[in-house]
C-alpha cells in the first residue's frame, strides 16, 4: 500500500496560510486556495490552525501537513510549540504534523527529544515533520525518528537570517541531502516553478509552495519591484 509519504514523492505540496494580520485571513479563502491548488495538480496541502485544516478537509481530498503557528513569551518557536498544539491538531487529523525542530530554546525549557517522545507515545501512527533551519538540525531531527524534515525555517532564525534555499545552486539542501536519509522536503522561499523542479532533480522528496502561489499580496510586490527596478 502506498503512505502518505509515497504519494509526495516527487510532487508539489502547496501551502495555503494567511494570519490574522494579512488579506486573506480567512478559512473559506484557505479552503477555495487548497481547491485551486488541488485543480492545479497539487498532491497534498500545508495549512495552519484547526478552523483553517477542518475547512480545507471539507474542501478537497488531499493529505495535510498542519501545524498551529502560536507566539510564546519565553521562546522564539512558534510552529506546533509544545503538546498543546499537537492535541488540538490531531482534533481534524492532519495525515503530517509539521513542528519547529531547531536548536533554538522552546516554550517552558522543554526539549525537542522530549517532545517527540510524548508525541510518539500518544500518536504512535503520526507521521512527524521536522522543520529545520541548519544540517546539525536535520541530523538531530533524524536521530530523533522524525519521518521527514523540511528546510522550513532556513532564513528565519539568528544564525540563518536572511539566507535563502536558491542561493548557491541550493546549496543548503544539498547539505542536507548529502547529510540524511529520510525524506527531504524543500521548502522556504521557493518562488519560481524552475526552482521547485531543481529542488526536486537535486534530490528533495517533495517541495512545498506557499506565498509564490498563495499570497497576493507578495505576488504583487514582486510584479511592482521588477515594473519599478
Ligand atoms: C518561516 C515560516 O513561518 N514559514 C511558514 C511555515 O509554515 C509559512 O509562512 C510559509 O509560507 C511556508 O513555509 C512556505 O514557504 P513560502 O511561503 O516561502 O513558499
Amino acid at each position: 500500500m502506498k503512505t502518505v509519504l509515497d504519494v509526495l514523492k516527487g510532487k508539489l505540496i502547496v501551502s495555503c496560510q494567511a494570519l490574522e494580520n494579512e488579506p486573506l485571513h480567512s478559512s473559506f479563502i484557505m479552503s477555495r486556495m487548497a481547491l485551486a491548488a488541488a485543480q492545479g495538480g497539487a498532491v497534498a496541502i500545508r495549512a495552519n490552525s484547526v478552523v483553517d485544516i477542518a475547512a480545507i478537509k471539507e474542501t478537497v481530498s488531499l493529505p495535510v501537513i498542519g501545524i498551529i503557528k502560536r507566539d510564546y513569551a519565553d521562546s522564539e518557536v512558534f510552529i506546533t510549540a509544545t503538546m498543546k498544539e499537537i492535541d488540538e491538531l490531531m482534533a481534524v487529523e492532519p495525515e503530517i504534523i509539521a513542528l519547529d525542530a531547531t536548536d533554538r530554546p522552546r516554550p517552558h525549557g522543554e526539549s525537542l527529544a522530549a517532545l517527540v517522545e510524548q508525541i510518539r507515545t500518544r500518536y504512535p501512527s503520526l507521521l512527524l515533520m521536522a522543520d529545520i533551519a541548519t544540517v546539525a538540525e536535520a541530523k538531530t531531527a533524524q536521530m530523533l525518528g522524525f519521518d521527514c524534515v523540511g528546510t522550513t525555517l532556513h532564513g528565519y532564525t539568528a544564525d540563518t537570517q536572511g539566507r535563502m534555499l536558491r542561493e548557491n545552486d541550493c546549496g543548503f539542501l544539498r547539505d542536507v541531502l548529502a547529510t540524511v536519509t529520510v525524506p527531504v522536503v524543500a521548502e522556504g522561499n521557493v518562488d519560481t516553478p524552475e526552482l521547485a523542479a531543481r529542488c526536486l532533480e537535486l534530490g528533495a522528496h517533495t517541495v512545498v509552495v506557499g506565498g509564490a502561489i498563495t499570497r497576493p499580496q507578495q505576488i504583487t510586490a514582486r510584479f511592482v519591484a521588477a515594473i519599478e527596478s
